[in-house]
């Protein structure tokens, strides 16, 4: 008959798998533990030794380090901030070239986008626009929205852009009256993952897109956005095409996806 293995043998395996375990979730959810890393760890150590807020920092850096009236410096100053400094969640750089492609092949008159920040990707968008065009942000936090203001202004472009604050699935209903649109031309969807899809949607129901609408989502790998890329891929209402890029000051793999609305099709 065997021996049982003595309770330190247990002991020590049940401790390898464990560890096993974890090292493998870490490895597969890398981007995730990045991100959580810097939210939920660093930057509230960061903001409590310094008194203020990563956001202000980013501001505080840039307007030090940019040049006024010109959008490419306030860019260039968030970019090496975030990459040397601290990590913060706008599209960056890599991304932000293939998203500068995008707009300048289709040229919106009016572009939306969901999810403001620190306004780094409203400042790379509204750089590219053509006169009389025009970009509405929508972002939720008011902080961030001064923030998002206060960049727009510094680079510039305060007379391309207008910064909504609240939630996106609030003011979407009102951009027809409110904000006098009567089509979207390009939609920049970068708010929270899972509003991706339902807002979507609301923009479809209040008549918002048009044939040839160009919707472009940041972060449809990292974190990720399955519901909205499944409907969107799987949907003969939308034309997809896939950027794979990085996720920004990141080597974790990322990607845009592009979904131009065809239409609603003839009801069946
Ligand atoms: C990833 S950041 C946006 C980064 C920005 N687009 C850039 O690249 O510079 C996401 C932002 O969406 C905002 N947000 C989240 N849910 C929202 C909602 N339902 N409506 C509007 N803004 C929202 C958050 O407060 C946050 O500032
Ligand atoms: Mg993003």
């Amino acid at each position: 008959m065997l021996a049982a293995p003595p309770l330190v043998l247990v002991a020590a395996s049940v401790s390898l798998a464990l560890l096993a375990l974890v090292a493998l979730l870490v490895l597969r959810h890398w981007g995730l533990c990045v991100i959580s890393w810097n939210e939920f760890v660093r930057e509230p150590v960061h903001n409590l030794l310094m008194g203020d807020t990563k956001e202000q920092r980013i501001l505080r850096y840039t307007l030090q380090h940019a040049e006024t009236g010109n959008p490419q410096s306030v860019l260039e100053a968030i970019d090496t901030y975030c990459s040397q400094k601290e990590w913060a969640m706008n599209v960056g750089d890599k991304k932000g070239q293939i998203m500068d492609t995008v707009v300048q092949e289709y040229q919106p008159s009016v572009l939306l986008e969901l999810g403001a920040y620190c306004g780094y990707s409203a400042v790379r968008m509204a750089r590219l626009l053509s006169p009389g065009a025009r970009l509405i942000t929508i972002e939720l936090n008011p902080d961030y929205a001064v923030i998002t203001q206060k960049m727009v202004e510094f680079a510039g472009l305060q007379d391309r852009v207008t910064v909504v604050v609240g939630a996106s699935q609030d003011i979407i209903p009102q951009l027809k009256k409110k904000y006098d649109v009567d089509t979207l031309d390009m939609v920049f969807l970068d708010h929270w993952k899972d509003r991706y899809l339902p807002d979507t949607l609301l923009l479809e129901e209040c008549g918002l897109l048009r044939k040839g609408t160009v919707l472009l989502a940041d972060n449809v790998i990292c974190p990720g956005t399955p519901d909205f890329l499944a409907h969107v891929r799987g949907s003969d209402r939308f034309k997809c095409t896939h950027y794979s890029s990085y996720l920004e000051y990141a080597k974790v793999v990322d990607g845009l996806e592009k979904a131009i609305y065809m239409g609603p099709g003839s009801p069946t």
